[in-house]
């Protein structure tokens, strides 16, 4: 296949195609993305995350990829891998910046034509999932990428929000957004829901509780699963080598610690809380593509 192939015929070896939408910004679409990404290849699915966040791509920093180079091969744009395995690959605007704080200030036509070019142009291969990570709200790249995955038939749209009012009422937008362009609602996660003490694992709720459940309920779409704030995620996803994350409450420090310091992301993801909590959410996602076909 050449690097000139429509959006239909590349994206043919690929199974499943999700996109992670969310009302409001800093609900943390980007790190429920990575989260569901690294729990699907570590259940042995080939996954793709492809970051149509052109303004504000965080997927490279999250996988700790930054300052990497997408390569042209006769097949076209080479994914950036995040495991040696190839079990998980990435691309993003953020590999084609010339420094990681470059803005990207593009009109519609533009954004238009780059997500044209990311979907018709990489060549990923045989994948199980391609993630899109999209910008918050319902923009031109949500549009674009609807249009140009209209050929392939997307299987749908995951929903990430936080349980304030406020995040709940802008996802109800998106969901009117998915009934007008035709996107079927694959569920909904309720992200940072409580707050679990890194010393004795007892979960604060901070927020009121259950208002992604109820609002998946009252929509009739469904609920994913509720993740709680984890400050070894932040760790993880925030600083630059993606060590192993230390579990405060393990009375038996591992003892391979520093071998673990050199795996990547995809096996140090194991030892965070969350995955256990993105495990379960990836394993309904799952279920229910598998029930629609
Ligand atoms: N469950 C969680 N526990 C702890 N920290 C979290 C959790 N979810 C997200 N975060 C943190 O919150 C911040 C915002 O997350 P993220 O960038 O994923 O949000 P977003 O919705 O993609 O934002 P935007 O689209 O506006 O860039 C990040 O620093 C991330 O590490
Ligand atoms: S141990 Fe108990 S009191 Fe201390 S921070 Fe954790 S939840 Fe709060």
């Amino acid at each position: 296949m050449s690097g000139n192939s429509t959006v239909g015929e590349r994206l043919a070896t690929i199974k499943h195609v999700v996109l992670v939408l969310s009302g409001k910004g800093g609900v943390g679409k980007s790190s429920c993305t990575v989260q569901l990404a690294l729990s699907l290849a570590n259940q042995g699915h080939k996954v793709g995350v492809l970051d149509i966040d052109l303004c504000g791509p965080s997927i490279p920093r999250m996988f700790g990829l930054e300052g990497q180079q997408i390569h042209q091969a006769s097949a076209g744009w080479v994914p950036v891998y995040v495991d040696s395995e190839k079990r998980l690959g990435c691309m993003s605007i953020g590999f084609l910046l010339p420094s990681k704080d470059a803005s990207v200030v593009w009109r519609g036509p533009k954004k238009n034509a780059m997500i044209k070019q990311f979907l018709g142009d990489v060549y990923w291969g045989d994948l199980d999932f391609l993630l899109i990570d999209t910008p918050p709200g319902t923009s031109d790249e949500h549009l674009a990428a609807v249009e140009y995955l209209q050929e392939w038939n997307p299987d749908g749209a995951v929903i990430v929000t936080t349980p304030q009012e406020v995040a709940l009422s802008d996802v109800k937008k998106e969901i009117n957004f998915c009934t007008k362009v035709g996107l079927p609602v694959l569920g909904l996660i309720d992200n940072m829901s409580g707050f679990v003490c890194p010393h004795c694992a007892e979960c604060t709720n901070l927020f009121s509780t259950g208002g992604g459940e109820g609002l998946a309920k009252y929509m009739k779409i469904p609920f994913l699963g509720r993740a709680p704030i984890d400050p070894n995620l932040v760790m993880l996803l925030e600083q630059e080598d993606k060590t192993v994350v230390p579990n405060a409450n393990d009375p038996n420090p591992d003892p391979d610690a520093e071998k673990k310091r050199t795996s990547s992301i995809v096996e140090t993801y194991q030892h965070c809380e969350l995955s256990k909590i993105f495990a379960a959410i990836s394993k309904t996602l799952c279920e229910k593509l598998d029930s629609k076909h």
